[in-house]
């Protein structure tokens, strides 16, 4: 049995986390962990890691930048691998994740469907094969409560892109605040927030007369839950410390 912690239990992704765990045959639930600790039917809630008495194999994070400190604290102490989805992540607190990678496995990405890790394999090989022709465009759509903006995986999109380009792209956020023609080295990321969209990414390539648009919309938040767990067994398999992301975990599916 692969024994799972979940830290941010009682969120929109916690949630789900939980329900696609309950129904695979070869996984338990040992704890969770949330702001709001509180006895569940099911498993104990922990208002931090810190309070977590026992051992388990390995935790999936869907909670908030905040709790990163104490996640990589009681990761690298107890030597739990760490499934991070969280998105939001500062420079600063990106550089404590690579560190804590040297002490224990880690997982991170910005998007744990495997849909849109094909996507960013896609955008990556376009924007390699289009070169300097056409401009990059990005048009991430969220609900309402997101708080996060641009999203993690508008960053992990435009990053393909830039690995895929022949030029060291700059990022455009707020075109309001740039009075000038678009200049060719950039990467424009638009951000809409509205109703209850799980989650939709769009990666224009415009160039003169033709226009090429790679899409993925997440239709339920299932996708990244069954992608965390996928991460999970496959860090749990990896046993050694190191970061590992989506990139590993797709070249062993396609
Ligand atoms: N990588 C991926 O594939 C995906 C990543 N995400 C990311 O996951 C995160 C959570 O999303 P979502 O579930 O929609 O958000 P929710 O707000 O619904 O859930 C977050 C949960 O974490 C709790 N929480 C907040 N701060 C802390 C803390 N310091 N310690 C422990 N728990 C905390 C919240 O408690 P309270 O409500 O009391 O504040 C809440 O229960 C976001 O960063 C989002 O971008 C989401 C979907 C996919
Ligand atoms: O907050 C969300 O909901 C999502 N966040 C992730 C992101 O920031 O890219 C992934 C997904 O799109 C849903």
């Amino acid at each position: 049995m692969l024994k799972v912690l979940i830290s941010g239990c009682n969120g929109h992704m916690g949630r789900v986390v939980a329900q696609v765990c309950r129904e695979a045959p070869d996984v338990e639930i040992t704890a969770g962990f949330d702001l709001l600790g509180a006895e569940n039917e099911e498993f104990p809630v922990f208002s931090s890691p810190a309070e977590f008495p026992g051992q388990a194999d390995v935790l999936i994070d869907f909670s908030s930048p905040a709790a990163l400190p104490g996640l990589l604290e009681f990761g690298t102490a107890r030597r739990i691998p760490l499934v991070l989805a969280t998105t939001g992540y500062s420079e600063e607190q990106l550089a404590a994740v690579d560190t804590a990678a040297l002490t224990v496995p880690i997982f991170r990405s910005g998007n744990m469907s495997l849909g849109v890790n094909v996507l960013t394999a896609l955008v990556e090989k376009a924007a390699a094969a289009l070169g300097d022709g056409f401009d990059v465009e990005i048009v991430e759509r969220h609900h309402n409560r997101k708080v996060d903006a641009p999203s993690g995986t508008a960053l992990m999109l435009a990053q393909a892109a830039a690995e895929g380009l022949p030029y060291s792209p700059e990022y455009v956020y707020d075109r309001q605040s740039v009075r000038r023609p678009r200049d060719k080295r950039e990467i424009g990321i638009s951000s809409v927030r509205g109703g209850n969209i799980v989650g939709d990414h769009e990666v224009i390539f415009a160039g003169r007369d033709e226009v090429i648009e790679l899409k993925h919309s997440a239709m339920s938040r299932e996708v990244f839950a069954s992608g965390a767990l996928r991460a999970a067994r496959f860090l749990s398999r990896a046993g050694v410390p190191g970061l590992y992301s989506m990139k590993d975990l797709v070249s062993q599916i396609i």
